[in-house]
C-alpha cells in the first residue's frame, strides 16, 4: 500500500494531493505540468514535502510533523526515467550490477537470469548503451532499477522517448513485469492507452490536484 498525502510549493505552482493506493500499478495520469514528475520526486525523496507524509506498506518514509525524511538512497524506491540514464561508459553488464552494488547487495545469479530473460537482454549484456536501441536502453535501466530489489518502483514516462512501434515492443515487457516482479509500480503517463492496458489503480492530477481517483473506468476514451 501506498500512501501520500503531500503538499509543497514550487514557485506558483502548489501541489496538494492525497491518495492511498493498493494496486500493483498506480497509473499517475495528467496533462503536462499537472504535477506528476513533482510528485513522484517526492515520492522517491529527492524532493522534500512542506508538509505531508508518504508511507509504503507501512513505512514512513516522510513525515513532516516528526520532521522525519528518509534519504533518497534508503528508500529501496526505484526510478526509471524517461530517458533510461545508463552510464554510457559502462556496458550492459555493469550497467545492471550498478544498483545492487550501490546497495551492498550480495549478487544473485538466479535473479539475474530471470530478469535478463524477462525482458530480453541477456544478448546484449558485453554491449555499451550506445551500441543500443531506445527500447533495449529503456528495457536494461528497467533491469537495472529491479536488480537493486526495491520495493516500489517509479516509472516516469518510460516510453515517452519512444516512437508508437517501439512503444508497442516494450509494453508486453512491462505486463511481463508487473505480473511476475512481484513489485509494485508508480507509472506516470499522460496516455491513456498506456494505462488501461497498465494499471490497476488511476491517479488523475489536474493542477497539483487529485481531480479523480478510482478504476481505468475514470480514464478519457
Ligand atoms: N522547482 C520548481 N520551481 C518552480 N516551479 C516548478 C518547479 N518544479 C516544477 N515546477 C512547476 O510545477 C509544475 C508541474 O511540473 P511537473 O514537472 O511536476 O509536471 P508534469 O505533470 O510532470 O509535466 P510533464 O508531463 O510535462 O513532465 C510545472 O508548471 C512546473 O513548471
Amino acid at each position: 500500500m501506498l500512501r501520500v498525502e503531500v503538499s509543497k510549493q514550487l514557485g506558483n505552482f502548489s501541489i496538494d494531493v492525497a491518495f492511498a493506493s493498493e494496486g500493483r500499478v498506480t497509473g499517475l495520469f495528467g496533462a503536462s505540468g499537472a504535477g506528476k514528475t513533482s510528485l513522484v520526486g517526492m515520492i522517491a525523496g529527492l524532493q522534500k514535502p512542506d508538509r505531508g507524509m508518504i508511507s509504503v506498506d507501512g513505512d514512513t518514509l516522510d513525515d513532516t510533523a516528526h520532521n522525519l525524511h528518509v534519504a533518497v538512497h534508503r528508500r529501496r524506491i526505484g526510478y526509471v526515467f524517461q530517458d533510461a540514464r545508463l552510464f554510457p561508459h559502462l556496458d550492459v553488464r555493469r550497467n545492471l550490477d550498478y544498483g545492487r552494488r550501490m546497495n551492498r547487495l550480495t549478487p544473485d545469479p538466479a535473479q539475474e537470469t530471470r530478469l535478463n530473460e524477462m525482458l530480453n537482454i541477456g544478448h546484449l549484456l558485453d554491449r555499451r548503451p550506445g551500441q543500443l536501441s531506445g527500447g533495449e536502453r529503456q528495457r536494461v535501466a528497467l533491469g537495472r532499477a529491479l536488480l537493486a530489489r526495491p520495493r516500489l518502483l517509479l516509472l516516469d514516462e518510460p516510453l515517452g522517448s519512444l516512437d508508437g512501434s517501439r512503444k508497442a515492443e516494450i509494453l508486453p515487457y512491462l505486463m511481463r513485469l508487473r505480473d511476475e516482479a512481484g513489485v509494485p509500480m508508480v507509472y506516470v503517463s499522460h496516455d491513456p492507452d498506456e494505462l488501461r492496458q497498465l494499471a490497476s489503480q488511476i491517479v488523475m492530477l489536474k493542477r497539483g490536484r487529485v481531480a479523480a481517483f478510482g478504476g481505468i473506468d475514470i480514464l478519457p476514451a
